[in-house]
């Protein structure tokens, strides 16, 4: 269980978990073409959690989409634990996106109509999980996220940073070795931002491989890795380092604890 389950650290296994080589995408729209993504080489590790930072439209969620197969590149190739997905077209990518990545947006996109409930064991039952395994596995995940007795309120009955929580829960509900993170704390308070960074923090210290996009500095703090998104290009691609002094709590970066 990549996700739930390990110890922290990156592990040595052979393949990483993402590759992409040569990634270029641009968007063509009324005024004419934004060069979102022009030539992106990136590898991520299991047990990696790397934040991507950068000024608006750098071109963060444009990468992040291309890593999800959300958007396909114009050209440059993407590996996903080591298997090519050049060839897959739409309907193979939500069949693998299911299994293998996880996605949580700045709006949430939570089913609006459907139950908290229904909203976490959705993507399980699609996956092939009994409704007695997905009902578990549910439990399970919004006990760890703190929202165990919500289960049967509509999205729009909780705060932000519950729905939050919601889309945590339905995004690590199959395991999946990736988990992919658009601005996720980009429309909550500062409580709901700790709170969210927290959960992020303690899934990836307990082995989960992260990619969070955020143009917040102090939120990629959060993470071990911080790549410098500029015009479409890496511009820096950084360790952090590991001292006290460096992690959250410490002054400058986020604190998590508060
Ligand atoms: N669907 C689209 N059609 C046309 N242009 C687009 C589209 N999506 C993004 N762009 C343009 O591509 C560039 C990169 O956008 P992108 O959203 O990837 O940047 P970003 O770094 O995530 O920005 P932000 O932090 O503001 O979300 C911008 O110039 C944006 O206007």
């Amino acid at each position: 269980m990549p996700g739930r389950a390990g110890g922290a650290g990156v592990s040595d296994s052979p393949a990483p978990v993402l590759r992409a080589e040569k990634l270029i995408r641009t968007h063509y729209g009324e005024s004419g073409p934004a060069h979102a993504v022009r030539g992106v080489d990136l590898s991520v590790r299991h047990g990696e959690f790397v934040a991507v930072t950068g000024p608006s439209g750098a071109g963060k969620s444009t990468l992040l989409h291309l890593l999800g197969g959300l958007q396909q590149p114009d050209s440059g190739s993407l590996w996903l634990d080591g298997e090519c997905t050049d060839t897959w077209r739409e309907a193979r990518w939500a069949v693998e996106r299911r299994k293998r990545i996880g996605i949580v947006f700045q709006f949430f996109n939570l089913v609006s109509n459907l139950s908290v409930a229904d909203n976490v064991e959705l993507p399980a039952l699609l996956a092939g999980a009994s409704p007695k395994r997905a009902r578990a596995e549910r439990d399970e995940l919004l006990a760890e996220l703190g929202i165990a007795g919500k289960e049967r309120s509509l999205p729009g009955e909780l705060s932000g940073g519950e729905q939050q929580r919601v889309a945590l829960a339905r995004a690590l509900v199959n395991h999946p070795p990736l988990l992919l993170a658009d601005e996720p704390a980009g429309s909550l308070d500062s409580k709901g931002t700790r709170e969210v960074m927290r959960l992020l923090s303690r899934f990836h210290q307990r082995g989960q491989t992260i990619v969070l996009v955020t143009h917040d500095a102090r939120l990629a703090s959060a993470a071990d890795r911080v790549i410098s998104f500029f015009d479409g290009r890496i511009a820096d691609d950084a360790e952090l380092d590991s001292t006290p002094s460096r992690r959250p709590g410490a002054s400058g970066v986020l604190k998590l604890s508060d």
